[in-house]
């Protein structure tokens, strides 16, 4: 943890449930969530409204999971910033490592999206992270700090921009890196951005090991994909984290 900064614990509900486990899973963590630490629920679009107004007024924010860069226009398929911002949404996920992949987003176009996040009065949340190949090859640090510098546009720090740290290889996979790998490089990114800009590490994060990731220098907070689908382990994520 950053002294000084709350820590945010936000869940990427990524492509999963139905409406109605979509509010059962918010209420649960609205019911639950402690004092003292940022909770953020990112669902998929088709359910954020609904979310998005159950949880005005509460504790707990909500998140889209990716956003066109322009305001308007014939993009099929496509949701526009200020539409997030419009139905209740406060965050957006940019440059998820999913959608790099599966919609070849580049640092370019993470760093349009993110202008138009902001402009839109809603706060990015922008991921990096490096591949199995790239670690391996000792290329880590430059890679996570080449995705920064592309993605991260203008404004963003003074936004109150989030980055997160994602290692590809540890999404889903039940992989960390090592304590000193996750503390490098958010040393890294801290030195890329300011001694306020929250940085979030996600991969493979669950109540076992929260407390150590969540205990280490420039981390202040965590993007948790699988165990943000259970309210109690979100929550416990979320415990950890606190004062
Ligand atoms: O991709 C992630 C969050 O955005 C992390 O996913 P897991 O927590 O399932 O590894």
């Amino acid at each position: 943890m950053t002294p000084g900064i709350r820590p945010l614990i936000a869940g990427n509900w990524k492509m999963h449930g139905t409406l109605r486990d979509a509010a059962a899973l918010a209420e649960a963590v609205r019911a639950g969530a402690p004092a003292g630490v940022d909770l953020l629920i990112c669902p998929p679009f088709v359910h954020l409204h609904v979310v998005a107004a159950a949880m005005l007024g509460q504790p707990v924010a909500v998140g889209g999971q990716d956003c066109h860069a322009a305001a308007k226009g014939a993009h099929t398929g496509d949701v526009a910033a200020v539409m997030l911002r419009d139905v209740g949404a406060t965050h957006v996920i940019l440059g998820h490592s999913e959608r790099r992949a599966d919609h070849g987003e580049t640092d370019a176009g993470v760093r349009a999206k993110a202008e138009a996040a902001i402009g839109a009065g809603l706060t990015p949340i922008i991921c990096v992270g490096e591949t199995l190949a790239q670690r391996e090859a000792g290329e880590a640090e430059a890679v996570v700090a080449a995705q920064v510098k592309g993605s991260l546009p203008e404004g963003f720090l003074a936004a109150g921009g989030v980055v997160a740290y994602e290692p590809v290889w540890a999404i889903g996979t039940g992989r960390t890196p090592t304590e000193a790998d996750i503390a490098a490089i958010h040393a890294v990114l801290r030195g890329l951005t300011s001694p306020a800009t929250r940085l979030l590490y996600g991969g493979s994060v669950k109540p076992a090991n929260a407390k150590a990731i969540l205990g280490l220098p420039h981390v202040d907070g965590a993007l948790v994909g699988g165990a943000s689908l259970v309210a109690a382990d979100f929550l416990a994520i979320a415990g950890a984290a606190g004062p």
